[in-house]
Parts: C-alpha cells; sequence; structure tokens
C-alpha cells in the first residue's frame, strides 16, 4: 500500500470514503502526507505497518482484523526480470502465497494485482508483417476470458515475471473454485502519473532502471535525448492513475459484482508506440516547463544495451473492456495528452531544483 498505486489508492480512501486503512509496506514514503500530521481529517481512519510479507508474524492477525484484503505487493520493474529473475519470481509468486493462504483459511475477501503482462505477446505477432490478419482486432485485443498467455523461450528471463502472475493467478482462482474464496483479480495496463517509481540519482538508485514514465522524466529533467529500447517500436495503452484509482472503488464497493472476475484495467483508446509517447512527453515537458526542445530529442539503445541479457517484450496491449464495462459500468476518461500534462507539470515541480543541484555539486570522488 505504500508503493505509486497504493499511495493513490490510500488518497482516494481517506478523501471519498469513510473506510479505514492498515497500510502494510516495507516503505512509507509515497503516503507519508496521508499520515502526519495528526490534525488531517482522516486522522485515525489510516495505520501504517512497517513489514516485509515474506516473513512477518503479525501478517496472519492484521489480515484477520481487516474485511477486505488488496495485495499490491511485488517486485514491478522490467529491468528486474531478467536481472534478478530469482526475486521476481520469489516476490510475485512465493511471497504472495501467505496472503493468499489466510486470505481463505479466515474467509477474507481479496483483491489481488496482477498484470497484463500474463498476457505476453499477441497471437498477431506471430503473423508474416504483411499479413493483413494483424489489422484484425481479433489478432491483439487482448480479453480475460478467451486470449492466451504466450511468453518467450525460459532463456528470455523477462517473463520470469509474467510466469509468476500467471501462477498466482491460477493458484487464486483454484482456491476460489475449491476452497469458496471470495476473489478479484485486477490486470493493470501500464497506469501512470504522479509518484511513480523514482528519479535516479534523487530519491532512487543511481544506477536504478525505473519504468518508462520515469526514465522519460528523468532524460527530459536533465535535457538527455531520451533513449528508445530497440527502435521503440512497442505499442502501448496509458492510462492515467486517477481514472483506475476509479475502477478499483467500484470493485471495493461492489463485491457481488465484482468477486469472481478478472479485470483488465486501462484505456485502449491511448495507444502509442514508444516512440510516439518519447514525441508526446517531450512537446508536453516543454509546454509545462517553458525549457527548449534538444536538437535531437531521441536516441537509439538496443534492449541488450538498455537492459542486459534475457530482456523480450510484449509487442502490443490493448484491453478488451467488456467485461469490466458490463460488471461495473466504468470507462476512462482521461486522453494521453492530459494525463501527460498533468504528471509532468507534477515532475517539473518536485524534481527540477533537486536535479540542478545535483548537477551543480562536484561528485565525491
Ligand atoms: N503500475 C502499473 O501500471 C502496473 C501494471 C501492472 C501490474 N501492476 C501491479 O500492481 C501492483 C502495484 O504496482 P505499483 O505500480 O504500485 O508498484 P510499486 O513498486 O510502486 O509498489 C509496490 C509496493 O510493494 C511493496 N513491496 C514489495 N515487496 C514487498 C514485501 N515483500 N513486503 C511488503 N511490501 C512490499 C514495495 O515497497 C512497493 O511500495 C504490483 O503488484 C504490480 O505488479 C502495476
Ligand atoms: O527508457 C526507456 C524505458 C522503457 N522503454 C520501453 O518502453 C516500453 C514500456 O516500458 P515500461 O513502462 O518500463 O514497462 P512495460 O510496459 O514493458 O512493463 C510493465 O507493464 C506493466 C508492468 O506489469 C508493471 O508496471 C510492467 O511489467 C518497453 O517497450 C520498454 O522497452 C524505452 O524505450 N526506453
Amino acid at each position: 500500500m505504500g508503493g505509486f498505486i497504493g499511495s493513490h489508492l490510500c488518497e482516494k480512501l481517506m478523501s471519498e470514503t469513510p473506510h479505514k486503512v492498515l497500510a502494510l509496506d516495507v516503505y512509507n514514503d509515497k503516503i507519508k502526507h496521508l499520515l502526519e500530521p495528526d490534525s488531517l481529517p482522516w486522522a485515525g481512519r489510516i495505520q501504517f505497518h512497517r513489514l516485509n510479507i515474506k516473513h512477518d508474524s503479525r501478517l496472519e492477525g492484521l489480515i484477520k482484523m481487516a474485511d477486505l484484503v488488496i495485495n499490491l505487493a511485488a517486485i514491478c520493474t522490467p529491468a528486474d526480470y531478467n536481472t534478478r529473475p530469482l526475486d521476481t519470481i520469489y516476490s510475485n509468486f512465493i511471497d504472495a502465497l501467505p496472503v493468499v493462504k489466510y486470505c481463505s483459511e479466515n474467509n477474507k475477501r481479496l483483491i489481488h494485482f496482477s498484470t497484463c503482462e500474463v498476457y505476453g505477446k499477441t497471437i498477431g505477432s506471430f503473423l508474416p508483417k504483411d499479413s493483413p490478419l494483424r489489422q484484425d482486432p481479433a489478432y491483439y485485443v487482448l480479453k480475460e476470458d478467451t486470449s492466451p498467455c504466450i511468453f518467450g523461450s525460459i532463456e528470455k528471463q523477462r517473463w520470469s515475471y509474467a510466469c509468476a502472475k500467471q501462477l498466482i493467478e491460477r493458484l487464486i482462482y483454484a482456491e476460489g473454485a475449491e476452497n469458496g474464496l471470495e476473489f478479484t483479480i485486477v490486470r493493470p495496463f501500464n497506469w501512470i502519473g504522479p509518484r511513480m517509481d523514482f528519479i535516479p540519482g534523487i530519491d532512487g538508485p543511481s544506477e536504478g532502471v525505473p519504468r518508462v514514465l520515469a526514465c522519460f522524466s528523468n532524460n527530459l529533467l536533465r535535457r538527455e535525448p531520451l533513449k528508445l529500447v530497440d527502435g521503440g517500436e512497442s505499442q502501448r495503452t496509458f492510462i492515467y492513475i486517477k481514472d483506475a484509482i476509479e475502477a478499483v472503488l467500484l470493485m471495493i464497493e461492489n463485491p457481488d459484482r465484482a468477486n469472481g472476475h478478472i479485470f483488465n484495467v486501462g484505456n485502449p483508446n491511448n495507444e502509442v508506440t514508444v516512440r510516439q509517447l518519447a514525441e508526446m512527453m517531450t512537446k508536453v515537458y516543454a509546454k509545462v516547463s517553458g525549457e527548449t526542445v534538444l536538437e535531437s530529442p531521441t536516441v537509439d539503445v538496443s534492449s541488450k544495451e538498455f537492459y542486459g541479457e534475457g530482456y523480450d517484450d510484449s509487442d502490443k496491449r490493448i484491453p478488451d473492456m467488456t467485461i469490466i464495462n458490463k460488471q461495473l459500468g466504468w470507462n476512462p476518461k482521461t486522453s494521453l495528452w492530459d494525463l501527460l500534462e498533468s504528471t509532468l507539470t507534477y515532475q517539473h515541480r518536485t524534481y527540477a531544483e533537486a536535479i540542478k543541484k545535483s548537477i551543480a555539486k562536484p561528485s565525491a570522488s
């Protein structure tokens, strides 16, 4: 609950509902503004417990106190999947097991965060480049109940995360079928917004590689070209975190319509290639910062150079919205331009000064 999505969910639950939250995480930096000072209107409704879900005897007791458990804890940055595959698999499968077990044994409802990466690659990506079928949505739109999960070979360790997430989904589904666990599985499709990940060298390790929004924000803030991995040809649909949180709130408030379902949560109208994302972020950042655009705003890098051995990629990710629309009547609202404008305004306000100072400061040798 102390990460990017958790911080926005806590904010929503505190400001717009009467719910109480027991927030568990190893960090609380992103929810500090909700915990202090004691005079906040929701003081007493949110409590932070610093704990690691993989080994803490307090976990079962805390789950017993709750009506609903939301599991967001995971390693979920692609740079880790091929470089720390064991940590990735343990985090996304083994460490989630006690949460599922305690929910099942204590009859607690569980909302578990999976990922759109469980779909892997599209069927269309295996067709010849010039096949007209590539234009047919049947070959690329991702549907919860019918699309297959297509991963690369085992040495492509990128898929360690998707595979671990798939197995925990299957385990939760089986707990529902065999033991009556009340569950909802969320498959987020690239939720982005303020507080996502970190800016290397400012609030995270200098050598760290966050997800694309923070990578490109970091490049823009430092006036460096944005790095396009393998030509930036992969496609993604991006959704504003605040739209996505509305969907989660509907799941929380409507157990009868959400239990037993797997939901895609994304914005099919916001599809771009990574190259187009870089171009749009460059324009938006120039607008919100008042700075000029570099002569060469992007640079191509190979995935091996950027992520190392074993990287692979999802080619295209368009969520089918039929199930979430029918069950919860939810639709995303915010355009990519608008969501980048508010997010990059936040990035500029939060980091520009700190970056200037860090560049001016001679590094310790
Ligand atoms: N943001 C997205 O677009 C997106 C997309 C697909 C899936 N997801 C899933 O949503 C969930 C949340 O993602 P996020 O984007 O907020 O990432 P995040 O990294 O900001 O949040 C994850 C949080 O989990 C905590 N955590 C990790 N392991 C823990 C442990 N063992 N014990 C206690 N806390 C632990 C981390 O400290 C972090 O605060 C993850 O399960 C992720 O796989 C997110
Ligand atoms: O500097 C960069 C960084 C990344 N790319 C490319 O952008 C694409 C998107 O990358 P990213 O946002 O890091 O992650 P993915 O979309 O690949 O995967 C995430 O999706 C959901 C989630 O499960 C959790 O957030 C996670 O696995 C990609 O093609 C990169 O290669 C770039 O060109 N330059």
